[in-house]
């Protein structure tokens, strides 16, 4: 099996257990793999797919800015330039972005701050923070349409090679060292976003 081939199956593998858990909905949702270092390469979803299903059009092998290597009918996600940032700016191999009611509803409540801070919570572990006083800080950006100025206010941070950002009113990137662990970290975040919703609705 070919490189391409290798990463290709790892995301397809992915993008189906995503799916499983219903985080595509009205074909929302982008994800990115990478192939090649230099010149970067990586494969992202083809724009507007329903990405429930498994198809041999579902991803595109693009360039450092997100253009097309190879002549193709398929357009690259709308948001593809946050995935070249991912790339250009980190050792990370894997970006994946989901739309969910809780990322959503999180990012509007914690918009203004302009963050959301998990601190006690051990599912904070799988960000790599293991000490009792840490804190696991999760930055929520504006949702500019022009995805130019969203990709430019996301580069901000992305600043090492595991990381989630929330995006207001929009969704989640993460992005992680390898497939597993990017998965992981979405899973995370969402388990950390559900948690703190429940816990608003209780204490209201
Ligand atoms: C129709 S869902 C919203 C989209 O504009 C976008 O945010 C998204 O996540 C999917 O866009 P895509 O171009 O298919 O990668
Ligand atoms: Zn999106």
């Amino acid at each position: 099996m070919s490189i391409v081939e290798e990463r290709w199956t790892e995301l397809a593998d992915i993008k189906d257990e995503l799916a499983a858990r219903d985080w595509f909905m009205g074909t929302s949702g982008n994800l990115a793999i990478k192939v090649n270092d230099e010149p970067l390469q990586f494969l992202v979803t083809a724009s507007g797919k329903d990405k429930k299903k498994r198809t041999a059009e579902d991803f595109l092998l693009v360039d450092a800015d997100g253009q097309p290597i190879d002549e193709t009918q398929l357009k690259p996600s709308a948001e593809t330039l946050l995935h070249c940032a991912v790339y250009g700016q980190t050792d990370a191999s894997c970006s994946l972005h989901v739309h969910t009611v809780a990322n959503n509803v999180i990012s509007e409540l914690y918009g203004d701050a302009g963050k959301i801070g998990f601190k006690g919570q051990e599912l904070i572990k799988a960000f790599g923070l293991w000490e009792e006083d840490d804190v696991l800080t999760i930055p929520v950006i504006p949702n500019p349409a022009h995805i130019p100025t969203l990709a430019e206010e996301f580069k901000q941070h992305v600043n090492a090679d595991f990381g989630a950002v929330l995006i207001r009113n929009h969704g989640i990137t993460v992005w992680g060292r390898s497939g597993f662990e990017a998965a992981k970290l979405l899973e995370a975040s969402e388990f950390l976003f559900q948690y703190q919703l429940t816990l608003h609705q209780y204490k209201r």
